[in-house]
């Protein structure tokens, strides 16, 4: 069966297309500035020259087209009908407290990805012009939605309440959700097996580190804490986000600075973490690169987003009464060397030993970097939400078609 996924961001739509006998990709690729000017396609059909094109895309109606148009093109396309595709799975990013598990797109499951706008501003609006794009475009059919936040239902209320009246939750369902919720069901799953033991029996502390961040203590095979919050703001410092502060920062700096609501959102959100520190760029290979030249603002940023990093570590040790795996994941987490090597080196106490030569390995396979007389067992383990979404979309609609 030939499944579709897609991740739609507010300004981007990222797809992959799988042959679910096998699990092979066919073909990936990403549109991205739409809206903008000149928006950019890149097609990347399996055994084929990559594409590359500039186009005025207005919006992810048009982009859902493009990608129809270039799967089915003459010379890089990969399909011979638009009819092959049997289902096409979304990332949704937050759910709520509704949906639990992945689930087939009907009217009303429409209707409540719509009513989590406010919670999800960003992310949860362009996800519904996705699914519409595709009706629009690919006829009846079946369309499945995966959601971040549903891992993260496991959590207990202990964990996922803010200690702030409850009113609040009650009226406004105010409370942690936490997010990459996919990736971290994953990265858990991938690594129990590659070690060979039972994922019920390990204490998991999983880092997704990437453009957004966040760190997930897995108990039982479930998410039992995170670090992303009501939205993807808290937790570890990030790219462009600020991760934990002090709450009373915000009123105080809207007074001082005479921001509205929307600045303040969109300091905190787009202009804070590792580029409001380095002052050079959220990138982590720019940071690194300008520390190792000298530059003081990058090594200050990069101190400060292991410093945390470490923290939550230790934290969610504390908070499992243990921990037995580490996982790293994701940009940073699969490929900064350095980043691993500076977190583990500050967790001895925990009995963490790396394998410099191991850490130092580069492979895109799940593997172990710790040392054999670790007490923790230190792993990298690259993500693939995409492939997990294809899975889930394939169970549900498997039955269907
Ligand atoms: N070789 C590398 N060394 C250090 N950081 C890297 C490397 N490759 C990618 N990254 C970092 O990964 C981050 C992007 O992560 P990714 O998981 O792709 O983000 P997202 O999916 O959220 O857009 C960037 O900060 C980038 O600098
Ligand atoms: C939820 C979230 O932060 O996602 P991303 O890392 O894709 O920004
Ligand atoms: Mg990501």
């Amino acid at each position: 069966m030939i499944i579709l996924v897609i991740n739609a961001g507010s300004s981007s739509l990222k797809y992959q297309l799988y042959n679910m006998n096998g699990e092979s990709v066919i073909a990936n690729g990403r549109v991205e500035r739409i809206g903008m000017d000149s928006s950019i396609v890149i097609h990347e059909p399996t055994g084929k020259q990559e594409v590359s094109l500039v186009r005025e895309i207005l919006d992810h109606n048009t982009a859902v087209k493009r990608v129809i148009d270039l799967l089915m093109h003459p010379e890089h396309g990969v399909l011979g009908s638009i009819d092959e595709i049997k289902a096409v799975g979304h990332r949704v990013v937050h759910g709520g407290e509704i949906f639990k598990q992945s689930t087939i797109v009907t009217d009303e499951v429409k209707l409540e990805i719509r009513k989590l706008f406010d919670l999800a501003p960003l992310h949860n609006p362009p996800a519904l012009m996705g699914i519409a794009a595709v009706e629009a475009n690919m006829g009846d059919v079946k369309q499945v939605v995966v959601f971040d936040t549903a891992f993260h239902q496991s959590m207990p209320q202990e964990t996922f309440l803010y200690p702030i009246p409850m009113v609040l939750y009650r009226r406004h369902k105010i409370r942690r959700y936490g997010f990459h919720g996919t990736s971290h069901n994953y990265v858990s799953r991938k690594a129990a097996k590659v070690l060979n033991k039972p994922l019920e029996s390990l204490k998991m502390v999983s880092c997704h580190i990437g453009n957004g961040a966040s760190c997930t203590a897995i108990l039982n095979g479930k998410s039992y804490d995170t670090s992303m919050g009501l939205t993807p703001l808290e937790g570890l410092m990030m790219g462009t986000r600020s991760g934990d502060l002090d709450p009373a920062i915000v009123p105080f700096t809207m007074n001082k600075e005479e921001l509205t609501l929307n600045e303040v959102n969109s300091m905190l959100n787009k202009h804070s973490g590792m580029l409001a520190i380095s002052g050079i760029s959220s990138d982590m290979r720019e940071i690194t690169e300008a520390m190792q030249e000298g530059d003081k603002q990058a090594k200050l940023a990069f101190d400060m987003y292991t410093y945390r990093l470490r923290k939550y570590i230790g934290a969610y040790a504390a908070a499992m009464n243990g921990i037995d795996v580490l996982v790293f994941t994701a940009g940073v987490g699969e490929n900064s060397v350095v980043l691993r090597k500076t977190v583990c080196d500050g967790l001895t106490f925990l009995g963490i030993e790396l394998d410099e030569e191991r850490n130092g390995e580069r492979s895109k396979e799940a593997r172990v970097i710790s040392s054999a007389e670790s007490r923790v067992t230190v792993m990298v383990v690259p993500t693939n939400e995409e492939l997990l979404i294809a899975r889930d979309t394939y169970t549900l609609v498997r039955e269907q078609v």
